[in-house]
Order: structure tokens, then sequence, then C-alpha cells
């Protein structure tokens, strides 16, 4: 029997859908050299993206050993966003590949959606500059539904916004934030190794891990048939 709701498929954003690195650590980079700080190497950096910019400058503040009040810390925040707004789509591209496996996930049928820590403005500018913003039908920041990932309910309110359910969506992401939201919201997730996270990407423990954006397409139908067997 044909399953009213269409599957949704769900997408973390930096370091999943697109290698925004790059810009990111730009303007940590920036802020910290304001504040007087040493520059800290890429290796180091890349790994604090994944819980939203506010925790991106604390975790560059505190590798810098700078011990900031808390109105200097709101400061550096703010000039963190205003920077970044202004530099999102610099140096920003969407990982190879990605865009045709949405090609072929919306010609199939399956409904998009973004289910990130970035602030719900800059992931909206972000992907409107990148031309890719209308391939989803929900783009859910961190500030969005009142809680954010790993809470199930940024997934799950996600997910149903986009007129799905979380029996037939799956979740994409690149750490290990994105795998305890899967698991919470019991949605399968599939693991991109290109991303930022300071754990082994095969240690996760997602459901799949996939090298290229090649292997989506399937392994999608793959995870969405395996959820609905389980369930019958
Ligand atoms: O920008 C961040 O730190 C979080 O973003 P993500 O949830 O899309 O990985
Ligand atoms: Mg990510």
């Amino acid at each position: 029997m044909p399953n009213a709701a269409p599957a949704v498929i769900a997408f973390d954003l930096d370091g999943t859908l697109v290698d925004s690195a790059p810009d990111l650590l730009d303007t940590l980079d920036l802020v910290l050299e304001e504040a007087g700080a040493p520059r800290l190497p890429r290796e180091e950096t890349r790994k604090m993206i994944g819980a939203g910019a506010r925790a991106l400058v604390l975790r560059g503040l505190t590798a810098a050993g700078l011990d900031l009040d808390q109105a200097a810390q709101d400061a550096l925040y703010d000039r963190f966003l205003v920077h970044y707004a202004d530099h999102i789509a610099d140096k920003t591209r969407p990982f190879p590949g990605l865009v045709e496996a949405l090609d072929v996930l919306t010609a199939r049928g399956h409904v998009l959606a973004v289910c990130t820590n970035k602030l719900e403005y800059l992931s909206v500018l972000l992907l409107e500059r990148l031309g890719l913003a209308e391939r989803f039908a929900v783009i859910a920041g961190a500030d969005t539904y009142g809680a954010h990932k790993p809470d199930a309910k940024h997934l799950i309110e996600t997910i149903r916004h986009a007129g799905g359910e979380a029996s037939r969506a799956v979740m994409v992401g690149d750490s290990l934030t994105d795998v305890l939201t899967a698991r919470n919201a019991k949605v399968p997730v599939v693991v991109v190794p290109f991303g930022y996270t300071d754990i082994p990407p095969e240690e996760l423990g997602g459901d799949v891990l996939i090298g290229h954006y090649d292997l989506l397409p399937e392994t999608v139908e793959r995870l969405l048939a395996d959820n609905l067997a389980a369930r019958a």
C-alpha cells in the first residue's frame, strides 16, 4: 500500500551539503585577531564547527587562551555574525556530486529539508547565495523550533514541516551531533566523511558511511525500504 506522506531527506548544512569551513574560519581568524589572540591552526579550528556560531567563537576563545567577560564575548559574537554574513559564500561551495544527487532524489518524489545548528537566517542566506535554497521545502536552523540538534525535536519538526513523518525519513550528516539527533528521533542516518568532526567518521555510529554523493540515492532507497520492512 503506498504511503501517503512523501519521504523526507533531511540534510545537515555545514560539512554535509557545503564546505563552509573556509568562510567560517576566515571569520573566526579575523575576530580572534581583533581580540588580540594568536592565530590557531586550521586542523584545530575545523573541528570546532558543528554546534553553531556562538560555540565556534567560544571554542576559539578557549583554545586561544582568552578569558573575556560576557559583554566582550557578546561583542565578538556580533562581530562574527556581521562579518560572516558579508562573506558567507566567498569560498563556500557544495560538495562534489551534491547537486546531481539532489536532482535524483527530487525526481523520485522525495522532499528535501535542511536541519542545521547554523542560525536560520544565515542558512537561508547561504543557500540562496549558492542557488540551492529553492530545492529545500524547509530550512530549519538552531533557532527555528526552540530546540536544536541533538534534540530530536529539531529533526522531527523539520520533517513534519516538510510534510513527512519520522517513520519515512533519512538524515544525512557529518558529525556526532547529527548521528545522535537521528538516533533520538529514530530516523536512519547516512554519514559523509568530508565534513567537520574530531571523531573519525567511521566511528560516529551512523547506519551507512558514503564516500561520495553518487552513492546517496541508492543508499536512501535502501534505508527507506529497510525501515518499512522493520515496521511491517
Ligand atoms: O555551523 C555550525 O557550527 C553548525 O552547522 P551544522 O549543524 O550545519 O553542521
Ligand atoms: Mg555539520
